[in-house]
């Protein structure tokens, strides 16, 4: 089983100090929502990001990369074989399960709207069956618990092939879920930490090389 973690990920709701903004609240009005309910989104928001945290809209708020990621990594056929589990970790220290069986929504907007949900209820349910559930849990605690080995993707990481990270059949690999600098937990001093490419790669693009390794390592291809 190879458990995909995506760690420090920028997906909240609208944060405190924002939620008087002007701005938002047009947003939230517009879209019959309370702006304490809506998901942080620096693709329409990244002036009201820059007023109350200078120099962070590109950073902050970035659910599109976590829909991207998931998109993706959900249709892979060892998604399909079930032999992959996603986790998403948020930088707030909230872990999201994910159902392997889920489908998710293919339009961006009913994704955001199934998180907020989520942030909402803490469990998603369709027909008896829990889709997605939300944890308050740190991310080294998650990791030790599943009693896996742990590696850390990082562009700033030893440089090493991905058929010699992914060298055993029961494994947690973290990927970063922030498009610019680095994790905020102190992730490097618990696990190793390894580069699969001499640049930078989107965390979709690193999720499906992990994949497709995993995928002939365990032979289901
Ligand atoms: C889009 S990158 C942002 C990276 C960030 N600028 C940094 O310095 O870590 C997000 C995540 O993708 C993964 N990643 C991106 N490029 C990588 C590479 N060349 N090797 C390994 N992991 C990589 C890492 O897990 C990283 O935390």
């Amino acid at each position: 089983m190879l458990n995909l973690v995506v760690a420090d990920a920028e997906l909240q709701l609208i944060p405190e100090q924002m939620l008087d903004d002007p701005a938002i609240k047009k947003i939230a009005a517009k879209n019959h929502k309370k702006p304490s309910e809506m998901l942080l989104d620096s693709n329409y928001m990244h002036t009201s990001i820059d007023k109350y945290f200078p120099g962070r809209s590109t950073r902050m708020g970035r659910p599109d990369i976590i829909y991207i990621f998931l998109e993706v990594a959900m249709e892979s056929i060892l998604n399909k074989r079930g032999l992959l589990r996603i986790y998403i970790h948020t930088k707030e220290n909230k872990i999201i399960v994910i159902n392997p069986d889920v489908s998710l929504p293919k339009s961006y907007n009913r994704f955001t709207g199934l998180i907020e949900d989520l942030f909402r209820k803490k469990e998603i349910k369709v027909g008896g069956k829990t889709l997605l559930s939300m944890e308050n849990e740190d991310i080294i605690s998650f990791l030790n618990n599943t009693g896996k080995n742990t590696v850390v993707l990082s562009p700033h990481g030893k440089f090493s092939n991905p058929s010699d990270i992914i060298n055993m059949d029961n494994i947690n690999v973290v990927i970063g879920g922030f498009s610019e600098g680095d994790y905020v937990t102190n992730l490097y001093d618990h696990f190793n930490s390894y580069s699969i490419f001499k640049d930078e790669l989107t965390i979709w693009s690193v999720g499906m090389e992990i994949i497709a390794q995993f995928e002939r390592f365990i032979k289901v291809l």
